[in-house]
């Protein structure tokens, strides 16, 4: 049974860890809200260098009272903790997932200042990275097995803009035997598309890391 149980896992997950979503603390949410507002301001603030010290001793102090917690990948809260934006991970944009079902995944959020690209307008480095994270949660919703981007396309239509409140939907749009083909829009809340994009995710054979 554990055998037939391991071998259906492989089959859907690769070589992948299975994930677990966590039930971190309330205050987690809180520390990782300061986190991107320190982000923010680490990007922006012109300051004096004696600020700067400060703020500097301050983050070791911070570092040197987490480093003992330190722990392997799928165990910390950060990418696990679904409330939260982002999941909670700070390297994910801090959006929220509005919808997540087999005919698609809606997520809503702004792009803040510690995304900045160049005159007001978000890096063109971090649309990818919202349109990656968006295509992993559809194939996840579809049910399709774990799979990694082999390719990914996004068409910058119109400038991106900071601080405003955005909305990235996609589906699958077709499947071929382990490819999984996946489409999605980046809108303001008027509808004016911003981005689209597409991928193809690949099923990860049997131990495929
Ligand atoms: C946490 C718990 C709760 C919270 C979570 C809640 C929500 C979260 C929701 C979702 C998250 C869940 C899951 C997400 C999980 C994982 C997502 C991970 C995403 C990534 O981590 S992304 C990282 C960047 N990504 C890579 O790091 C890939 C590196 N790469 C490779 O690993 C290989 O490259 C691979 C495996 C892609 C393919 O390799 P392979 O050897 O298995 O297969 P092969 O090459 O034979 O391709 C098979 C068929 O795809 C065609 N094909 C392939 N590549 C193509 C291309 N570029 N263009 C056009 N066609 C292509 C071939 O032409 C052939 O087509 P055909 O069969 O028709 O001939």
């Amino acid at each position: 049974m554990s055998e037939q149980l391991s071998d259906e896992a492989d089959e859907h997950r690769g070589g992948f860890p299975v994930w677990t979503a966590s039930t971190a603390g309330p205050d987690f949410g809180r520390f990782v809200e300061a986190m991107r507002t320190l982000q923010d301001l680490a990007v922006s603030a012109d300051a004096p260098d004696d600020v700067f010290a400060l703020a500097a001793d301050q983050a070791e102090k911070l570092n040197e009272l987490l480093a003992p917690y330190k722990a392997a990948e799928g165990k910390a809260p950060a990418g696990r903790a679904i409330e939260l934006p982002g999941r909670g991970s700070l390297l994910m944009l801090p959006w929220r997932i509005e919808k997540f079902d087999a005919e698609g995944v809606r997520s809503r959020g702004v792009f803040r200042r510690y995304h900045l690209g160049g005159n007001g307008a978000a890096h063109g480095g971090v649309l990818p990275l919202l349109f990656d994270d968006l295509f992993g949660m559809i194939v996840h919703a579809a049910g399709r097995p774990i799979s990694r981007t082999a390719y990914l396309h996004v068409n910058y239509r119109k400038v991106t803009p900071l601080e405003v409140p955005l909305v990235i939907e996609g589906a699958v749009d077709h499947v071929e035997g382990r490819k999984t083909f996946i489409k999605a829009r980046l809108t303001d809340e008027s509808g004016t598309l911003l981005a689209d994009g597409d991928a193809l995710m690949v099923q990860l054979l049997p131990g495929q890391p």
